[in-house]
This record gives structure tokens, C-alpha cells and sequence, in this order.
């Protein structure tokens, strides 16, 4: 049998899988990075964290009983989006990576829109948002001149651990499209945009394919994980693109909902050309000339693990959502907004914090734990609101990442929805999409539909209750108040935030 690894290069943690010709997942290792958060709003990670990280689950995973190295045919990554890696001459990092969830980047965001105006959208396909790579761009160079005068070229967070596993240096379409540097449906460097900023060409990586094989890996790593020198190392994508792969989001009409760090409603796209005006994300997907539409929620899982280490530490998940299955759509009248780090879609506002409204002295933890998932969803419901104001039609949504976990936030899902959730067997998020690039590139399928026709399995769906969905449409009218009636408040607050 043969193998091939998909590297997950998350937020909080790298995780590594392999998966073998039929799509079954032989063994799954991670390892865990810091955060840091010298200031509120602030979200940096160091690079050399998620090499060390990645070469130690390399490690573990290559010593699974019954695998052999020369049995690893390749390797392909998903890697969270956006993050700044500045490179100097000598291919090392100048500073610690700015992450996509790194809010500091406002003055900048308004200086793109002063330079480009409406030539933005129209090359990139996108706002000018503060999780966006150009803005952490501009921020270095306007506040860390001295340590930007080294910088020679920019990388992503997965295209940096990459390099450094093969000394090659790439970036693929989907990962590239969060620049806000490429012309996503040129598919090239935005010579425009990068003229407008005083960058050089020589800034940018060479772009590639997700499925492009970009190298093989160094020696000193080779020995390192225990890999051969002759693994062939594939592009990959960015998280939500492969987390679309791994759940077979490959044509027309498919919908994704991912609840992990973040949270994403995403629609696949055939048509460069389709219009969102900038109100979602459209990105180059990881099939070859294919796009997504897509609206985040900044802080969809985090929500939930930020009230479980709050008011729950050290109970686990399953601890302290027992029960919440039985608490009636509504939680007692607990509504939650889960702006906890500011939001994205459809509110891009990094001042904006969340709520609980209507909290009453009945109410119990579990009211408050309902109330966050429920709170949560309503956030992502925004953008299938969204999308289907634009046209499209969401009736089957593929629900993946920790959130789909459990069988009453799938439930609620599709209550909210009002569309059919399904959930996926051995659901494996992006890891599996960075794994099935691997099987695609390394000629084991004609095509990444049919790798997903073999490898993306789906489980139980569930189908929405019209009671409940009634009960949510109400709800989610009163939800969609808080964002205005909340957002003064919050502008007042800034000033206490440090
Ligand atoms: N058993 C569970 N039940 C409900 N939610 C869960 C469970 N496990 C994890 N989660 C949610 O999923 C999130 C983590 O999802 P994951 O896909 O692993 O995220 P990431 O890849 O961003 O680190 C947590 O923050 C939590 O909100
Ligand atoms: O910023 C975005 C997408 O635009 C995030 O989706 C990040 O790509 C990381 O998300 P997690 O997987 O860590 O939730």
C-alpha cells in the first residue's frame, strides 16, 4: 500500500495525516504552537514554531507501525490564510508572523482604499480588510522601517514551513488570492497593485498550482522526520480551499459550513467573473481554474472555547455541552453575538465585541453555552443570507471542523440554515483536501473529483424541523439588530480595551 500526508497547518496547531490509496486515515499526529498578543487586537505566531512543529509530527506519523518511507509517495499542506512571513536575503524571517486573526492593520486598510479605489475590487476581488496580507505589509513598513528595509520577500504561513522542508519558495493561487496582491482572475501578480505601493516584483513568490509539485524534501529534513529525500512535495492550498477539497466541494451548488478557529460559509464557483461586490470573500479555489465565494465569522469555534476555558476549564467539550440538545431553540431568550475579536461578514469592524442580551436570572450555564452556538451560527447564517440574496441556491450545506463535532450544533445548523445539514464520516477537515492535492499530484487520480469520489464519505445528514426553523427566523431578525444597537457602545469602549 501507498501513502501520502496531508499537513494541516492551523492557528492553534499543526496536524498531520496519513492516508492511504482507498482515502482511510492510517494515522493522525499534531503538535501545538504559541500565540502571542503583545497588544489587544495583536495575533503574531513565530515561523521557526511551525517548522519545529511540523518536523516532529512528520516524525511520529513516519513511525506508525506497518509504514515504510519508501511507502510516503507525497506530501501537500493546508495552511491557515493571510499570515505574514517576512524573508530577507538569506531566506530567514525579519520578525514574527502577523496573522490573519491580527486586527492592527486599520490605517492601512483605509490607505489602500484612498490609493486604489474602485480598482481593488475589480483586480482583487476584495476589500481591503485588516486580516488581509497587504495591510500587515504596509503596517511593517510604515512602523518597523529599519527591520523592513531587509525584508526581500514575502511568504505565507504554510508556504514558509514549504521552503523550508524543500528550499524551494511558492505560493499557490488559493493562498495568494488573500493577498490582496494577485489578479485573482488573471491568476498573476497584480503589477497595478504592487506599482501602487512602491513594491517590487521580486516581492512575490512564484505563484503554482495547488497540485504543482514544487520540490522534494532537503536532506538534514529527510533524516530529521525519517522521510526520504525523493518524497515529492506538492503546492497545497489555503485552509478553507482544502477544507472545501476534503468535503468534495468541486462544482456548482455545493456549500460548505467549517466551524473551527473561524468560521466559514463558503460556495464553490465556476464563473470568474461572478459579482459579490466585495460583500464576500472570492478567492481562487484549489482546483485548477476553479473560484469560492466565502463569508468568515472571526471567531466561530473560538467562541465556544473561549466560554468553555472561561466558565468550563478542564471539562471537555462533550462535559459541557451535555444537555444542550434539550434546551429549546431561543436558549430561554439568551441571545450571544460572537464579536469576541471583531467581525468579518457582514460587519467588517475589527472595534466591534460581542453580547449576551436578555440574560435573565433563570438562565443556567447551559442556556449560555446554547446561546454561544447559537450565536455563532446566526453569525454564519449571515452569509448564506448572503449568498442567497445574490441568487444562488443553498439547500445541502457540508458541515466540517470541531463545530460539526457534535449532533445537536449539526441540528441547530440546519435549523438555522433552514437547509439539509450533512455531516462527513471521519471528518478530517482540511488536512484530508491538503492530502487528496498530494494523491491528485502524484498521478493516483485522473482528477481531484474523482480522489473525492474515493475519498470524501458522507454520514448523517439532518434535515431542518419546521418549528425550529420558524422559531430561528424570528430570532436571527432580533440577532441582526445587535451589530447597530451595539456598535457605538463598543466604539466608546476602545479606549478602556488595553
Ligand atoms: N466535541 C466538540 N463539540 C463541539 N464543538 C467542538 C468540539 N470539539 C471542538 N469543537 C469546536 O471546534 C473548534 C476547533 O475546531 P478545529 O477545526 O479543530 O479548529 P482549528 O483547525 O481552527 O484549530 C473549537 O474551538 C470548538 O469550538
Ligand atoms: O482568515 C481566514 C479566512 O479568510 C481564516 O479562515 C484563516 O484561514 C484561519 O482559520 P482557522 O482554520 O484557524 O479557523
Amino acid at each position: 500500500m501507498s501513502y501520502v500526508i496531508g499537513i494541516d497547518l492551523g492557528t492553534s496547531a499543526v496536524k498531520a495525516l496519513l492516508v492511504d490509496r482507498k482515502g482511510t486515515v492510517a494515522a493522525e499526529t499534531s503538535r501545538s504552537y504559541p500565540l502571542f498578543h503583545e497588544h489587544s487586537g495583536w495575533s503574531e505566531q513565530k515561523p521557526d514554531d511551525w517548522v519545529t512543529a511540523t518536523i516532529e509530527a512528520l516524525r511520529e506519523l513516519v513511525e506508525t507501525e506497518g509504514v515504510t518511507s519508501e511507502q510516503i509517495e507525497g506530501i501537500s499542506f493546508s495552511g491557515q490564510m493571510h499570515g505574514l512571513v517576512l524573508l530577507n536575503e538569506a531566506g530567514d524571517p525579519i520578525r514574527n508572523a502577523i496573522l490573519w486573526n491580527d486586527t492592527r492593520t486599520t490605517e492601512q486598510c483605509r490607505e489602500i482604499e484612498r490609493t486604489l479605489g474602485d480598482t481593488l475590487l475589480t483586480i482583487t476581488r476584495n476589500p481591503a480588510l485588516e486580516g488581509f496580507t497587504l495591510p500587515k505589509i504596509l503596517w511593517v513598513r510604515q512602523y518597523e522601517p529599519e527591520a523592513f528595509k531587509e525584508a526581500k520577500l514575502f511568504l505565507l504561513p504554510k508556504d514558509y514551513v514549504r521552503y523550508r522542508l524543500t528550499g524551494e519558495l511558492h505560493m499557490d493561487y488559493s493562498d495568494a488570492a488573500g493577498t490582496l496582491l494577485l489578479d485573482v482572475a488573471g491568476k498573476q501578480w497584480s503589477q497595478d497593485v504592487l506599482n501602487a505601493f512602491g513594491l517590487p516584483a521580486s516581492f512575490c513568490p512564484a505563484l503554482a498550482e495547488s497540485h504543482a509539485l514544487t520540490g522534494t524534501l532537503l536532506d538534514d529534513v529527510a533524516s530529521a522526520t525519517g522521510l526520504l529525500p525523493s518524497t515529492k512535495v506538492f503546492a497545497g492550498g489555503a485552509d478553507n480551499a482544502c477544507g472545501a477539497i476534503g468535503a468534495g466541494i468541486l462544482s456548482e451548488g455545493l456549500t460548505l459550513c467549517s466551524i473551527g478557529t473561524s468560521g466559514v460559509i463558503l460556495s464553490y464557483e465556476n464563473d470568474k467573473d461572478k459579482d459579490f461586490r466585495g460583500k464576500v470573500h472570492f478567492f481562487n479555489h484549489g482546483k485548477e481554474d476553479s473560484f469560492y465565494a466565502m463569508g468568515v465569522t472571526l471567531a466561530a469555534g473560538y467562541s465556544l472555547s473561549w466560554f468553555k476555558k472561561t466558565f468550563a476549564a478542564g471539562e471537555s467539550y462533550d462535559q459541557l455541552l451535555q444537555g444542550v440538545g434539550e434546551v429549546q431553540p431561543g436558549a430561554k431568550g439568551l441571545l450571544f453575538t460572537p464579536y469576541l475579536v471583531g467581525e468579518r461578514t457582514p460587519h467588517a469592524d475589527p472595534s466591534i465585541r460581542a453580547s449576551f442580551i436578555g440574560v435573565d436570572g433563570s438562565h443556567e450555564r447551559i442556556h449560555f453555552a446554547r446561546a454561544v452556538m447559537e450565536g455563532i451560527t446566526f453569525s454564519l447564517n449571515e452569509s448564506v443570507d448572503l449568498f442567497r440574496s445574490a441568487g444562488k441556491t443553498v439547500d445541502t450545506i457540508v458541515s466540517i471542523g470541531g463545530g460539526a463535532q457534535n449532533p445537536a450544533w449539526l441540528q441547530m445548523q440546519a435549523d438555522i440554515f433552514d437547509a439539509t445539514v450533512v455531516a462527513l464520516e471521519n471528518e478530517q477537515g482540511p488536512g484530508l483536501g491538503a492530502a487528496m492535492l498530494a494523491a491528485y499530484g502524484c498521478g493516483w487520480f485522473d482528477s481531484l473529483e474523482a480522489c473525492a469520489s474515493q475519498f470524501v464519505k458522507h454520514a448523517s445528514s439532518y434535515a431542518p424541523q419546521p418549528e425550529a426553523v420558524e422559531t430561528y427566523k424570528g430570532l436571527f431578525r432580533i440577532y441582526q439588530q445587535v451589530y447597530a444597537q451595539t456598535r457605538g457602545l463598543n466604539e466608546s469602549l476602545v479606549a478602556y480595551r488595553s
